[in-house]
């Protein structure tokens, strides 16, 4: 019995497809595609027969994977790349960051250096950011026009800047935002207190009532340094942790970006109030901060994705290069190779950034229903020979020199290596302009 075949918008055919959920490998599958969802993932030639695509792309020695989720990072400070390098936090933001915002961020800075990030995350295979800074409408402009997934922070800190006056300032103009933009369907918004020792106890309890009101994640710096802790020991008699965790901050909405010095106890907590971790490995070495216990953290079970953190501390914003660093380092520092398996790592990178972000069902795995946010990877060149396990490939031997294709909400972003839309001149001579701008000489 013949049956017509069903019209589909476009149908991806690769060597192999890590779906994540489920945590399989599968060989010459088809991944059929229509309004922007996944609709089914199947053998390669029942595929060929069941549907009658748009178009058809075959990928013939990739590996296709969900798009990357990048669970933290500050887009628009792609703008501060190596501008501020061998120093530790406390004095990289005091002394060379903050100066530089207060001096150059605007609508327009955001939006430039959004869009460079854009550029640079897509091309490495990101297909959604969580973004903290200031003047996030700029930012959703920029993303809209990559076509890029984005949630972005609604930002508090207490002291004035460029973009706003105060706590209730900065929350006024994030929310006012979200209002505005509540039916792109790209765009999604987050509360974002910057950290504990910059963002008040009243504050905090207005980000956790808006919190629970609009059904929004608390994403916030977290026990990043020593310094940080022992400086919120002496202010409030409490660890900063514990501290949120009195104001009701901690929960499943709850993403702790960096989390690199915990004591068993404090796992303990993060654990059993479900909250999430953003882990940034490259920036926390960067800036000489340590490494968060990630092998620890997901033996009990708490949720952690990968972020970069943002160009000024990173300086990359690659994932690739998170998953590889994140891997070693749980090994290294454990004393155990078993920990932190590719597949798990890859699971970091994609699902558990998504879950993180309240976006569980709607990206993070190559599922049927789910958004079709993917990323194609080639494994075809000389280094990548010979191939035994395609997702160890992806976090021991590949880079984001291997993504080919990207697509978000099944439109087409990268193809061929090549950014859609192609407007890279302009970008460039952007950035050049920017450049001379923020040429200042620091004193050493
Ligand atoms: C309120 S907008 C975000 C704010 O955070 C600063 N920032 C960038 N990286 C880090 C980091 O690793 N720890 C703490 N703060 C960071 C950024 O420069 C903005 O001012
Ligand atoms: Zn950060």
């Amino acid at each position: 019995m013949t049956t017509t075949p069903e019209a589909i918008d476009l149908l991806i055919e690769a060597r192999w497809i890590a779906a994540v959920a489920p945590d399989v490998v599968l060989k010459n599958h088809a991944v059929a595609i229509r309004d922007g969802r996944i609709l089914a993932v199947l053998p390669g030639s029942e595929a060929r027969q069941r549907y009658l695509p748009d178009q058809r792309v075959t990928l013939e020695d990739h590996v296709l994977i969900p798009g990357l989720v990048n669970l933290h990072t500050h887009a628009a400070m792609s703008l501060m790349r190596g501008m501020a390098d061998d120093l530790p936090l406390h004095d990289w933001l005091q002394k060379r960051i903050w100066p530089a915002e207060a001096a150059h961020v605007s609508a327009q800075f955001v939006y430039d250096g959004t869009r460079l990030a854009c550029a640079e995350m897509l091309k490495g295979g990101i297909t959604c950011f969580n973004d903290m800074y200031f003047f996030p409408e700029a930012a959703a402009t920029a993303a809209r026009e990559y076509g890029m997934r984005a949630t972005l922070g609604i930002t508090t800190l207490e002291f004035p800047t460029t973009y706003a006056s105060d706590a209730d300032d900065y929350l006024n103009k994030g929310l006012a935002v979200r209002e505005k933009l509540l039916n792109q369907p790209l765009i999604n918004f987050c509360l974002a207190p910057h950290a504990p020792y910059t963002v008040s106890d009243g504050t905090f309890e207005r980000v956790l009532t808006l919190s629970e009101q609009l059904n929004l994640p608390i994403h916030c710096h977290i026990h990043e340094t020593r310094q940080e802790i022992e400086d919120g020991q002496r202010q409030n008699g409490l660890a900063p942790l514990e501290r949120l965790h009195q104001l009701g901050l901690l929960g499943p909405s709850f993403i702790g970006v960096h989390a690199v010095h915990l004591s068993e106890g404090e796992l303990q907590l993060l654990a059993e109030t479900g909250s999430s971790i953003a882990h940034c490995p490259t920036s926390n070495l960067k800036l000489a901060s340590g490494f968060a216990p990630v092998a620890r953290m997901r033996q009990l079970g708490i949720n952690v994705g990968l972020g970069t953190d943002g160009a000024a501390s990173n300086n990359r914003l690659d994932l690739f290069g998170e998953m590889r660093l994140a891997a070693l380092l749980a090994k290294g520092s454990t004393g155990d190779a078993s920990v932190l398996p590719a597949n798990e790592v890859l699971r970091m990178a994609t699902l558990n950034g998504a879950i993180a972000l309240g976006l569980g069902d709607e990206i993070g795995s190559i599922t049927p229903g789910k958004a079709a946010d993917l990323c194609a990877v080639s494994l075809g060149a000389i280094e990548s020979k010979p191939c035994f396990d395609p997702v160890s490939h992806l976090v021991h031997v590949a880079g984001r020199e291997c993504v080919t294709h990207v697509w978000v909400a099944g439109k087409c972003c990268v193809d061929h290596k090549t950014l859609h839309p192609a407007d890279q001149n302009d970008l460039e001579s952007t950035i050049a302009l920017w450049q001379n701008r923020l040429e200042v000489r620091w004193e050493a």
